[in-house]
């Protein structure tokens, strides 16, 4: 299977904070990633690594192969390919639903406005959005916005999805919503990374489950291996924190 995105030897550090160090992980298409560690280990920095929103500090990052991070590397080209998804939807409040969908298709894709409508269409009736057109995002619940925020990404037709944290900032009875949505966007064979709290989702739905701690990758596999029988210490010790108190 292709490696869309290839990560070695990835390291960060903040002056002298170190936040990780030594990441080896790649993702191939179709596959769905979930990052789950306690908090402060660095799944954040490395996805906001991964689309370049930081810089890492050193390793490499290969995109279809090819290190992202030499000098002669277009960083808004590679950009293009990758839709991010966060914790605090991050809309634009001046812009309805339908705008925020278009305008990036307009102006990164450089797509006709006709064209970015029509796509924008499609991924709002996909997330369950399209009655809601010409709604301003304050007028939204935090489930609604967030919903918004994954078709705009999608409108965007990336190669990978990265989702950060996204039911965290929601309340309880809006989590289900995102995740089901989020839920058929993995079946349908979206490529995605997510970090996340949420156990269930991580176990469902993942092809893959990767456990950071203190800035390493502690452990990685299989959902069923990695929540059944954990091997390391640190995991099983998040693992019983974690399911018996979500954070
Ligand atoms: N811009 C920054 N400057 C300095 N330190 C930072 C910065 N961003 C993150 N850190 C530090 O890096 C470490 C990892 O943070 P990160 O947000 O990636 O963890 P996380 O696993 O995503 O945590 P959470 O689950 O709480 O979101 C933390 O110690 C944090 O304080």
């Amino acid at each position: 299977m292709e490696k869309i995105i290839d990560i070695q030897h990835l390291n960060k550090s903040y002056g002298t904070h170190e936040v990780l160090r030594d990441i080896n992980f790649s993702v191939t298409k179709g596959e769905v990633v979930s990052i789950i560690g306690s908090s402060g280990s660095g799944k954040s920095t490395l996805l906001r690594c991964i689309n370049l929103l930081e810089k890492p500090s050193g390793g490499q990052i290969l995109y279809h192969g090819e290190n992202i991070l030499d000098d002669k590397h277009d960083v808004a080209s590679y950009r293009k390919h990758l839709g991010m998804v966060f914790q605090q939807f991050n809309l634009f409040n001046n812009h309805n639903v339908l705008n925020n969908c278009v305008v990036g298709q307009i102006k990164v894709l450089k797509r006709s406005k006709e064209e970015a409508e029509k796509v924008a269409m499609h991924y709002l009736n996909v997330v369950g959005m399209d009655k809601y057109i010409n709604a301003q995002p304050k007028q939204l619940s935090g489930g609604q916005k967030q919903r918004v925020a994954i078709a705009r990404a999608l409108s965007m037709n990336p190669d990978v999805m990265l989702f950060d944290e996204p039911t965290s900032a929601l309340d309880p009875e809006m989590v289900g919503e995102v995740l089901k949505v989020m839920k058929e966007l993995a079946n349908s064979g979206l490529t995605m990374i997510v970090v996340t709290y949420e156990m269930e989702f991580a176990k469902e739905v993942s092809d893959r489950v990767i456990f950071m701690d203190k800035g390493v990758i502690a452990e990685e596999g299989s959902p069923e291996r990695i929540f059944q029988n954990p091997t390391q210490e640190r995991t099983r010790e998040f693992l019983k924190r974690t399911i018996l108190q979500p954070q």
